[in-house]
């Protein structure tokens, strides 16, 4: 082994020895996930559900000319005004309008140079070829008129780099001028669902269940910033799973189940005949402490969610979306608090993550929430952060995104 390869090792932080703290855990996922050098420039159409990649900056002042903010007659000066012609939406303003004059005007439409004001149709009284006020003296300079650069000016930042493209952000891109976008990359995700008493469809039978996270994962894991095709059933079989992995090229390979020590089992000998490098091995949560991350050859990443579906929702939101969110270039974003209503019930040791519902005093605790079930947080609005000993009643609590 040479120097510079001896000094990388000595590096690497040790494989952990024991369950990582659950605040640690989702910060190791997050730091795991570094987004890909060259983002590539995408049409709008393409771009949503991305992650801005370099601020979102005007290329035109906003509104780029004066504008009318109604329909009605844009005018110059106090009235009465004389009014003649008509400017639509649409149609650059022609010659400027002299001090007494009046156009009438849409919604939209340029406004002519010289025009000091619109007057809504409604406020106005043509009289012949006359306008008059219906109040008069009610409009003021300026009324009615989106004036040029009001909500921008040209070269202005309007969102900085990491911003979730949402439709607002297509809209004001659009708007904004632009028609692609520098975004990250979405990280590919291969889903292999282990287990041989999952079933595909139907009814449960004796010893088999349904497969609860073939529907639930893919779909949350989109949404995430991942790009992702149908899970992969695996069998329980060592040498098919050892070889899912080392075949699997996608940025993140999460499995689901297996993570325990049950005599089918397979994941931790699997990732180290593959030549993973633990990062977290177990996590003080509950439900879902035998969830792992693990660094795959080529500095890629796999998480291990456990079986249970709660324990591998708990998971998902510890270790595999904040690995997503930053290999999305997805900021962390600030915590959402809440008050707990009513005390909520915690572990001893470690930290629960428990689905509530959110009320207008507070969030609430669902009931059905124990690790293999799933009824209480299809119910829930979030997942509390219970610290260890319990929350009491009237204390805040951070709130996790629920599927
Ligand atoms: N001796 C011990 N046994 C177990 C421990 C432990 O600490 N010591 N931990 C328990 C906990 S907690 C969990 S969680 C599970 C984790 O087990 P695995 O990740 O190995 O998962 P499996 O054994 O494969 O399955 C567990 C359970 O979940 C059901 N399952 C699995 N996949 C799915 C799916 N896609 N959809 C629906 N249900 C699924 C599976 O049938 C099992 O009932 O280990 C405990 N054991
Ligand atoms: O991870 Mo297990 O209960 O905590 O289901």
């Amino acid at each position: 082994m040479s120097a510079v390869e001896d000094l990388a090792v000595l590096d690497q932080p040790p494989a952990p020895t024991g369950p990582t703290g659950w605040t640690a855990a989702r910060e190791t996922a997050r730091r795991a996930g570094r987004p890909a050098s060259a983002p590539p420039c995408v049409p709008l159409t393409e771009a949503l559900g991305r992650t801005l990649a370099e601020p979102l900056t005007a290329l035109t002042d906003l509104p780029a000319f004066d504008t009318s903010a109604m329909d009605g007659w844009a005018v110059a000066g106090p009235g009465p005004w004389r009014v003649s012609g008509r400017l639509l939406a649409g149609r650059p303003a022609d010659g400027p309008l002299a001090d007494g004059a009046a156009v009438e005007i849409a919604t939209g439409a340029q406004l002519p140079p010289g025009a000091t004001a619109v007057l809504r149709r409604e406020h106005g009284e043509p009289d012949g070829s006359l306008l008059r006020e219906r109040v008069p003296g009610a409009l003021t300079t300026g009324q009615d008129v989106r004036p040029r650069g009001q909500e921008c000016r040209r070269g202005e930042e309007l969102l900085p780099a990491g911003t979730t493209i949402g439709p607002a952000v297509l809209g004001l891109a659009a708007a904004g001028g632009h028609d692609r976008l520098a975004v990250h990359r979405r990280p590919v995700v291969d889903l292999l669902v282990l287990g041989d008493e999952l079933l595909g469809s139907g009814l449960p039978r004796p010893g088999l269940v349904r497969d609860a996270l073939g529907p639930l994962l893919p779909p949350w894991l989109r949404a995430a910033g991942a790009e992702t095709g149908e899970p992969r059933a695996v069998r329980d079989d060592f040498g098919l799973l050892r070889d899912a992995l080392r075949h699997s090229t996608a940025d993140v390979v999460v499995t689901t189940g297996g993570t325990a020590a049950g005599p089918v089992d397979f994941l931790h000998r699997a990732l180290a005949e593959v030549g993973a490098r633990l990062l977290v091995d177990g996590v003080a949560v509950r439900p879902g402490h035998p969830m792992l991350l693990a660094e795959l050859p080529g500095g890629r990443h796999l998480v291990g969610l456990p079986g249970n579906p709660l324990a591998a929702v708990a998971g998902a939101v510890t270790l595999a979306l904040p690995l997503l969110h930053a290999l999305a270039g997805r900021g962390p974003g600030g915590p959402v608090r809440a008050v707990a209503v009513d005390a909520l019930p915690g572990h001893p040791v470690d930290t629960r993550l428990l689905p509530v519902r959110r009320t207008a005093r507070g969030v609430v605790q669902l009931p059905y929430d124990g690790p293999a079930m799933l009824r209480g947080v299809a119910l829930a609005d979030a997942l509390a952060v219970v610290p260890p000993g319990g929350a009491a009643a009237g204390a805040v609590v951070e709130l996790l995104e629920a599927p």
